[in-house]
């Protein structure tokens, strides 16, 4: 790899010295600048020292979930010590010493002084993150600029770090947000922050990179844990973790007898052909005989046997096992989870090292996909690193990275080779092909309502739930019990009754979910497109396309969703039509979330506008006349909606109208507020109202009316086994930060 650097360069050494930006700088001599350089390589952080309040102690985060539902074709399967990696990387860094000592007008010592006595800003996660974000990323990234760019006389930063931030969220003491990244337009075209760092770039460096933009521009996965004995001693037990064979990965405890091995998979990106680290000589590469490929067989052997002796049938979790609420309460982290969380993040950034780090103390690993093999470096104290100091170890763990990354797209876009681009779109943009609804097949929406699966479905009171979109192909679904009758089929079910819960379940008592990708999310949910699956006594497979999942996590947003249950309740009551149609509310038997089963009612007028400058979307009179009589029947029914705008206004396939999302509704309302909420629609309607995504327009007296008109939810805290009101006051203190809302009493 250092070859691919060489030879990039090498094209510039003959070059270097002629016309460069003149920054009226004198050059350094080339001994001087080596020996400063060298100086700045050896730079160690400061140590950081506790405070009298401690920093949260690491829990399992919230998003934790999801990495049970990787595919398992990208799970984590060993960890293997790797100590030869710290030298491996300062290696690299040496190599590549010298294309940094080209043209330069200021010493680097100087010029990146000022970040050299950056620290961090509090002991939590986040602050340790700032901290290396304006330090260690800063010093860094400007040394890699200078080797990747060694025509430009200037210390200026294209090599960049960041990390997602996510506001008002209490700190679960673990972040995983950061990575490296180069800045793009959306034509996925190299856009540095200083323009001439393009310019002096090599063109070939420029294409390579533009390849990477492409192809996964998220390099690498930051993990920083708060400054805690806690979480050193979770860096230290993944030694614990390599000593053992194989890598216990959870997943979800729904054991689910339908082999997934038939059904489509996730392909697994290539690691790179050549690296610049070794991976130590361990008996699984390359060796079908191997200890490792044994233990991989072994896994698999195990799992296809006890699959076979659970005949047909679905084990749910075991009642013992079961989590006192429904809302997410924080799991203490372990060692094994720790590295979970990192595997998956890395592997939803397409991204081959992690570095661990807990603010004094760090270790570095290689993701190995081919294998399924986490290489951990060992545990080093970060404030006493010496051949390599600190900034020439990472100054090496950027240079590996980029290379890499540079590696595995070319390979990928290589002509021989079907391009398969794994960048994660955004939110909005990973929509289910299946759910939307102008791919729908063209069967009559009142009529696939109708569907005798879902029919079927509705006598069930187990649902089992798979992801399938991106990297998630769940090998075991996770089981959610029924705590609210369909609103759509007659069933048994009345109000309030609790389902008996068996250990286990033929696949035919069972009603299947399974999430085709995400669709949004707001105050209440996630809201994701799906598809039902049902299999007959007769073992016929019914499938209902075109359904909606809202899930909510905490305990604020899950009372919601069960106050928007309630209200739909009333509506069905009230034979309301032109509104979801909402075939249950599930608990999920491990807890941490709750879900809302409904039908699609299509797109929202907010997305559907032509021109997404303008906030208006043309309705026919038609549509505007049918919004007018579904927000009247509402109000018949006795319920406000109270948030009007046009991203709950929905339009279908067919051209047909839909008023969405009630978790904000009111019930019992005066009919003067009523009246006027018909006014708000009318104006909507006429073009008169300009619904930018604001706040839902209220009238004065609307609190007190929300404290005295709205009954606690019937369903409020009424899980299976009394689960829902009993939350711990753990709870309390996570959820007293979520943007969530109480149902019905929440203020405009
Ligand atoms: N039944 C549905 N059919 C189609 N799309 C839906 C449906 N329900 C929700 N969506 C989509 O998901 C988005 C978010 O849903 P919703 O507004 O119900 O969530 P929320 O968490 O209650 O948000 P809010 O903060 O607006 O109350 C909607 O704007 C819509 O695009």
């Amino acid at each position: 790899m250092q070859n691919i650097l060489s030879s990039m360069l090498s094209s510039w050494s003959s070059s270097s010295s002629s016309s460069i930006e003149d920054d009226g700088l004198e050059d350094i001599p080339t001994a001087e600048l080596r020996k400063d350089v060298e100086g700045v390589l050896e730079w160690n952080p400061a140590r950081l020292r506790r405070w009298k309040t401690a920093p949260p102690l690491p829990v399992q985060p919230r998003h934790w979930r999801y990495t049970k539902h990787l595919d398992s074709k990208l799970l984590l399967r060993s960890v293997v010590p790797m100590d030869s990696l710290v030298n491996d990387l300062s290696k690299l860094a040496q190599e590549n010493l010298d294309a940094m000592l080209g043209p330069c007008g200021l010493y680097p010592s100087r010029a990146l002084g000022y970040h050299m006595k950056a620290t961090a800003i509090d002991l939590e996660p986040e602050g340790i993150a700032d901290g290396y974000e304006r330090s260690s990323a800063e010093i860094c990234g400007r040394i890699v600029t200078k080797v990747l760019i060694p025509k430009t006389r200037d210390w200026g930063l294209s090599v960049q770090w960041g990390r997602r931030v996510e506001l008002h969220k209490a700190s679960a003491g673990i972040d995983d947000g950061g990575h490296l990244f180069f800045l793009g337009n959306p034509d996925s075209g190299l856009e540095l922050y200083r323009r001439a760092h393009l310019e002096l770039m090599d063109p070939g460096l420029r294409t390579d990179l533009e390849r990477v933009l492409a192809y996964a521009p998220k390099i690498g996965t930051w993990v920083f844990l708060s400054l805690t004995r806690k979480s050193k001693k979770l860096l230290l037990g993944m030694d614990q973790l390599a000593a053992r064979g194989s890598f216990d990965y959870e997943l979800c405890r729904t054991a689910y007898p339908n082999s997934t091995s038939s059904l489509k998979s996730v392909t697994v990106p290539p690691d790179a052909t050549s690296t610049p680290w070794t991976l130590p000589s361990f008996p699984g590469r390359n060796n079908s005989d191997s200890g490792h490929t044994r233990t991989l067989r072994a896994t698999t052997i195990a799992a296809s046997k006890a699959t076979k002796g659970r005949a047909e049938k679905v084990v749910i979790p075991s009642a013992r096992r079961r989590p006192e609420t429904t809302a997410y309460a924080p799991v203490p982290l372990t060692s094994e989870s720790l590295v979970q969380l990192a595997w998956a993040k890395a592997v939803e950034n397409d991204a081959t090292m992690i570095v661990f780090n807990c603010g004094n103390h760090e270790r570095l690993a290689v993701r190995h996909r081919g294998t399924q093999t986490l290489y951990i470096s060992e545990l080093y104290d970060t404030t006493k690193c010496a051949e390599p100091g600190y900034a020439k170890l990472h100054v090496g763990l950027y240079l590996a990275q980029v290379f890499d990354a540079i590696a595995r797209a070319k390979a990928a876009s290589a002509p021989t080779e079907p391009r398969r681009s794994s960048r994660k779109r955004p939110h909005n943009d990973n929509v289910a092909a299946s759910s939307l609804p102008n791919k729908r097949s063209k069967r009559d929406p009142e009529k696939s309502v109708e569907c005798p699966m879902m029919e079927l479905a509705s006598q069930c009171d187990m649902m089992l739930l798979h992801l399938q979109y991106d990297n998630y192909h769940s090998p075991s679904p996770a089981s959610f019990l029924r705590t609210t009758p369909c609103l759509v089929h007659k069933t048994h079910r009345k109000p309030g009754y609790s389902p008996q819960i068996k250990r286990s379940y033929r696949l035919h008592e069972c009603f299947e979910v399974i999430l085709t990708g995400q669709l949004g999310r707001g105050g209440t949910g996630t809201v994701y497109g799906a598809k039902g699956r049902l299999t007959t006594k007769d073992g016929e497979t019914r499938i209902q396309e075109d359904l909606i999942v809202k899930m909510a996590f905490e305990k604020h947003p899950q009372r919601r969703m069960r106050h928007e249950y309630d209200v739909y309740q009333q509506l069905a009551e009230h034979g309301v039509t032109g509104v979801p149609q909402v075939y249950g509310l599930f608990e999920d038997l491990e807890g941490g979330a709750l879900a809302l089963v409904m039908n699609h009612c299509g797109q929202d007028l907010w997305e559907l506008r032509p021109d997404k400058d303008t906030s208006q979307t043309p309705v026919t009179p038609a549509q505007r006349d049918r919004f007018t009589e579904i927000l009247q029947n509402v109000h018949r029914a006795g319920v406000r909606h109270h948030d009007i705008r046009a991203a709950n206004l929905m339009i279908n396939a067919a051209g047909e109208a839909c008023i969405a999302d009630f978790d904000r509704a009111r019930l019992n309302s005066t009919e003067a507020k009523k009246e006027w909420e018909m006014d708000i629609l009318r104006e909507f309607m006429e073009g008169i109202h300009h619904n930018f995504l604001i706040p839902s327009p209220s009238m004065p007296g609307d609190e007190q009316e929300i404290r005295d008109e709205t009954p606690v939810s019937a369903h409020a805290g009424s899980g299976s086994g009394g689960r829902g009101e009993g939350d711990s006051e753990v709870d309390s203190e996570v959820d007293s930060d979520e943007s969530g809302e109480d149902a019905g009493e929440d203020s405009d």
